[in-house]
């Protein structure tokens, strides 16, 4: 796991860097979309660098991490609506080639089986986004979660309908159910990119990195893949035990290496 510890400022600029790469040596990657704040400057970069004709999605395919279950096509908050307002507006994917879990279906297993087909079909996801919850999970792989799951239905923990309660009107709004790959599924993306700032998540980056690997930390899982960036502010470094060797090994890394 590479972590490197720079202003939250330069963090969109750096993850969006890793798949403008990816892009150029892959037109017809496949891409993992998280939502949450934190991709958010990741996707604004991405839109900026698109802008200036830097990078082109129109041959690369998405998918979403995780999506609520019950919210009704069109609400805001529903993930499928979030990645298209913050990314597919401003870029040029084109028209289906962006997916997500379906969280109103009837036959929740059915489609769950169905979205890791789906995935598979267009090859498994190149470079995968990532957040990191206060509690330790990644898509909606509350703790518990088996490291081995592959997308299915969780209940959110109190602390993750709290966190979310922002987005929505109220906090009773927050759904109790969503569907997430697994993080099964989420290790077998080739280079996953996690991005965390503030204070707020400065305990689970720690466990994340640092701790065992466990359930009980679901990104702990990263520890476990061969291509994992962790990209963090000095906020969310604040419990890192070797914060000042990640320092001194991103000072000295040639640019030309990439993420
Ligand atoms: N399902 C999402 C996660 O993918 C995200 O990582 C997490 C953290 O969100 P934020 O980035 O807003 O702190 O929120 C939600 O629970």
């Amino acid at each position: 796991m590479e972590i490197v510890i720079v202003p939250a400022e330069r963090i969109g600029d750096l993850a969006a860097g890793a798949v403008v790469a990816l892009l150029a040596r892959k037109p017809d990657a496949v891409l993992g979309l998280a939502t949450g704040s934190s991709p958010l400057s990741t996707y604004a970069a991405l839109a900026e660098r698109h802008r200036r004709g830097e990078v082109s999605f129109a041959r690369a395919r998405g998918f979403l991490l995780d999506e609520y279950v019950g919210l009704a096509a069109g609400h805001p908050e529903r993930y499928r609506e979030v990645v298209r307002r913050e990314l597919e507006d401003s870029v040029d994917f084109a028209a289906d080639a962006v997916q997500g879990p379906d969280g109103l279906a009837t036959d929740v297993p059915a489609a769950c089986a169905d979205y890791e087909a789906r995935i598979a079909a267009e090859g498994g996801v190149d470079l995968q986004l990532l957040g990191i919850g206060t509690d330790g999970h990644i898509g909606f792989n509350e703790p518990g979660s088996s490291l081995a799951s592959r997308t299915r239905i969780k209940t959110l923990t109190p602390q993750t309908r709290a966190d979310n309660a922002r987005f929505f009107a109220s906090p009773d709004e927050v759904p109790h159910h969503v569907l997430t790959q697994g993080l099964g599924t989420i290790r077998e993306a080739r280079h996953l990119v996690l991005v965390a700032t503030g204070a707020a998540k400065a305990e689970a980056v720690h466990a994340m990195a640092e701790g065992p690997v466990s359930a009980f930390c679901p990104a702990s899982v990263l520890q476990l893949h061969p291509h994992a960036t962790v990209l963090v502010d000095e906020a969310a470094a604040g419990r890192l035990v070797l914060a000042d060797y990640y320092r001194h090994t991103y000072a000295g890394k040639p640019e030309w290496q990439g993420l």
